[in-house]
């Protein structure tokens, strides 16, 4: 891919900074900054080097830089690509910004550089959405997640699953322009065995996506309980921060509260509900609405009963906790009540700040042993166009059973390699990768 023009961005964030980079990246991009650059020349600068010089607009010095010179093809974009790395002040950084624009550059626009990236196959698309990522992990297990993607297992692996059924999708056809004499190219033993084998591969990447998501997004935490047991009280302890209104009186929570703490490098996203109870007030019924819907969402569950009335009505609920959700039993109140009233209880005082410590650890050791792959899904784009390849070849295996003709299992085999394309970009649209990249910060 040939891009005309060339590209510029601040890759830096907005505002004072020791340094700032702007980065250049396009054909020009050399005589371009050789423009507005002097020191010794960058046209003559062998590639990975790094030039000192001054930023001048005419015979005014706009601010001492150093230049790093990357040339095609041995650069992010693949590109020609410069970085000026100058004093951080919005100011330098403005003026330089306005010199480039006016010598003819063009200012980027969000993810422009990783998209050059990867329409000239530097990177493919999982990995580029792996960049974003990246950038965006806020947690150790985010990060360790999407730098494995950014490594490109994922991508490979999906290469091999392609490679494979294009094989055979070729010989089904091949049998199509055969039409009336009846050979078959294609072993139907064999290509079933094969779309199992494919199967088999593609449902631990499907099934591990809810995690993968997790990781990202926080695991959902429900704290759940009847009104003052002391729900709002255990969120603000959890979280060390004034958060959620509390006080003795029942039906103090409304709405749904909810904030992310990071457990041993592991994101939680922690949501406070409205004490559950039978009410005529309206809007307290409609909060424990929302209280059952925060039920259902939560990967983990936390019933919290005050420990001097019981948690009787808890067990009515229990019912609703599902095979795929975790359910902690949680006594609060133990400053003013010692004695134990359920079997596998965690104890804690959620006002004196007792036993916290110890329900994080708990908390964060069962999702622990989900051992993130570089296949860990975490992407809602991956996880479609899986799960429609996945369909596609059931589609394939029925109509192998019921003997259709070739065109018609050409057509499934078809659909599910451009599912599987799809996901790294093999198989790309514009508005696919303008939906991609609009979402990445400029300079990016
Ligand atoms: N200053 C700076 N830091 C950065 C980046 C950047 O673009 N600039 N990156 C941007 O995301 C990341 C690093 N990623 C990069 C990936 C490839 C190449 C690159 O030039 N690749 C060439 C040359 C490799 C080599 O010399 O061995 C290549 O692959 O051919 C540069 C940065 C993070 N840090
Ligand atoms: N003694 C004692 N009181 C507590 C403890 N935790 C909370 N409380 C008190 O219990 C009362 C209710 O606390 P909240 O945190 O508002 O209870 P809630 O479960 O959020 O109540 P609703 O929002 O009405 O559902 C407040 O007066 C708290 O100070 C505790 O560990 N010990
Ligand atoms: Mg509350």
């Amino acid at each position: 891919m040939n891009f005309q023009d060339t590209i510029c961005a601040v890759a830096t964030p907005p505002g004072v900074g020791a340094l700032a980079i702007i980065r250049v990246s396009g054909p020009e991009a050399i005589s371009l900054v050789d423009a507005v650059f002097k020191g010794k020349s960058l046209k003559h600068a062998e590639g990975n080097t790094i030039v000192y010089g001054h930023i001048v607009d005419g015979e005014k010095v706009v601010d001492e830089v150093l230049v790093s010179v990357f040339r095609n093809p041995r650069s992010f974009t693949g590109e020609d690509s410069l970085e000026i790395s100058t004093h951080g002040s919005p100011f330098i950084i403005r003026y330089v910004m306005k010199l480039l624009v006016q010598k003819g550059c063009r200012p980027a626009g969000p993810g422009e550089f990783t998209q050059r990236a990867f329409l000239n196959g530097r990177l493919d698309l999982v990995q580029a959405e792996a960049v974003a990522d990246l950038i965006a992990a806020d947690s150790e297990a985010a990060h360790k997640t999407a730098l494995n993607q950014l490594r490109g297992g994922f991508s490979r692996k999906l290469a091999i699953l392609r490679e494979d059924l294009i094989h055979f999708a070729s010989l089904v056809e091949l049998e199509l322009d055969f039409g009336e004499e009846d050979v078959e190219f294609a072993d139907r033993d064999d290509l079933k065995a094969l779309i199992l084998n494919l199967q088999d591969q593609i449902r631990p990447l499907i099934q591990s996506f809810e995690s993968g998501n997790a990781i990202k997004e926080g695991f959902p935490v429900a704290i759940i309980g009847a009104p003052n047991a002391g729900k709002s009280t255990l969120l603000n302890a959890l979280l060390n921060e004034d958060r959620a209104i509390v006080t003795d009186i029942a039906g103090t929570t409304r709405d749904i509260i909810e904030d992310t703490l990071i457990i041993d490098g592991i994101k939680f996203r922690f949501i406070d509900t409205a004490g559950i109870r039978e009410t005529e007030d309206l809007i307290e019924a409609m909060g424990i609405e929302r209280s059952k819907k925060a039920l259902q969402d939560a990967r983990l569950v936390l019933f919290l009963y005050d420990s001097t009335q019981g948690y009787e009505f808890l067990q009515d609920l229990q019912g609703l906790i599902r095979e795929d959700q975790t359910l902690f039993w949680v006594r609060n109140k133990t400053d003013i009540d010692e004695s134990s009233i359920r079997e596998g209880e965690i104890r804690i005082s959620a006002r004196a700040q007792v036993g916290i410590e110890a329900l994080k650890k708990q908390i964060s050791q069962s999702v622990a042993d989900l051992k993130t792959t570089d296949t860990t899904i975490t992407n809602v784009r991956h996880f479609d166009h899986l799960t429609k390849a996945y369909s596609a070849l059931d589609d394939v295996l029925t109509g192998l059973h019921s003997g259709i003709t070739g065109d018609f299992l050409a057509q499934d085999i078809r659909l599910a390699l451009h599912h599987l394309g799809e996901i790294t970009g093999t198989i790309s649209t514009d508005d696919l990768l303008k939906n991609i990249f609009g979402k990445f910060c400029i300079g990016k």
